[in-house]
């Protein structure tokens, strides 16, 4: 199975993001991919003050344009994260669709990113967005796999759950900083990878030095034995990476920690 990892730079024009995103999509299904993952808030700034303004609800523009990439491309997409709208409160959504432009799955981030590392990392999701209140897995023609969005990869027990569920690959749309990026990201990728002997996918958006929040980057595949297979910069990137999810059978028979 190949997955495309979208590491794309996020600007404040929500147009031009996602007319950027189609092009970086449609050269990472040219090059083979089954699977393509855009960043966490890929359609929009990672900064509270922009989320009123870019979110729109289920089925709005994003929608369309992400269900269109997916048909048009022939993959499964899983289409970041972005800021939605519904009854008067905004959430953190990521919407995955099938090979048809179906949706067959979406997650609101459950672990709101509410953190103050002194003498580095401020933010306050919650000021403007409403939690999730579930995780969960869906299946596809690969296996089943789980998803969470930034934040929530630092809930261990989360993920166990998705992989009691069945997961055998765990998707993590997500925008690491500067402080606990180069602190935690790796780490959490393989401590995830490691804990539920499965494939961790996380995917960030590019950093950018204009904007407030400097993403971290570091787009990334773990796998099952607890290593990283793939881990790009902090520029904007479009990696095509081929994995065996034979492995996750493979390595807990040998090592049956989960039974
Ligand atoms: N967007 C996020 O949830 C950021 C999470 C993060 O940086 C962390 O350290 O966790």
């Amino acid at each position: 199975m190949k997955i495309g990892l979208v590491q794309m730079k996020v600007i404040d024009d929500k147009g031009k993001n996602l007319i950027h995103a189609e092009n970086l999509l449609r050269d990472a299904a040219s090059k083979g991919a089954d699977l393509i993952v855009l960043p966490e808030m890929f359609n929009t700034p990672y900064d509270n003050s922009y989320f009123p303004e870019y979110a729109e609800e289920r089925g709005g523009e994003t929608y369309v344009r992400l269900s269109k990439m997916a048909k048009d491309n022939h993959v499964y997409l899983v289409g970041g994260s972005v800021p939605r709208r519904e009854d008067g409160k905004i959430y953190n959504t990521s919407y995955v669709f099938d090979r048809k432009g179906d949706k067959i799955y979406e997650h609101s981030k459950v672990h709101l990113f509410d953190i103050q590392i002194e003498g580095g990392q401020h933010f306050r999701e919650s000021d403007i967005l409403s939690p999730g209140d579930k995780f969960g897995v869906f299946p596809t023609e690969f296996g089943i796999f789980g998803l969470g969005i930034c934040f929530d990869i630092r809930f261990a027990a989360e993920f166990q759950k998705m992989q009691q569920e069945g997961a055998v690959l765990c998707i993590v749309p997500g925008a690491f900083n500067m402080t606990t990026g180069p602190a935690h990201w790796e780490l959490t990728f393989r401590a995830r990878a490691l804990d539920n002997e499965l494939f961790m996918v996380g995917v960030s958006p590019a950093r950018d030095l204009d904007f407030s929040y400097h993403a971290y980057g570091h787009s990334i595949v773990t796998n099952p034995w607890g290593e990283v297979v793939v881990q790009l910069g902090f520029d904007e990137e479009v990696k095509i990476v081929e994995i065996d999810l034979d492995m996750v059978d493979s390595i807990r028979r040998q090592l049956p920690i989960l039974e």
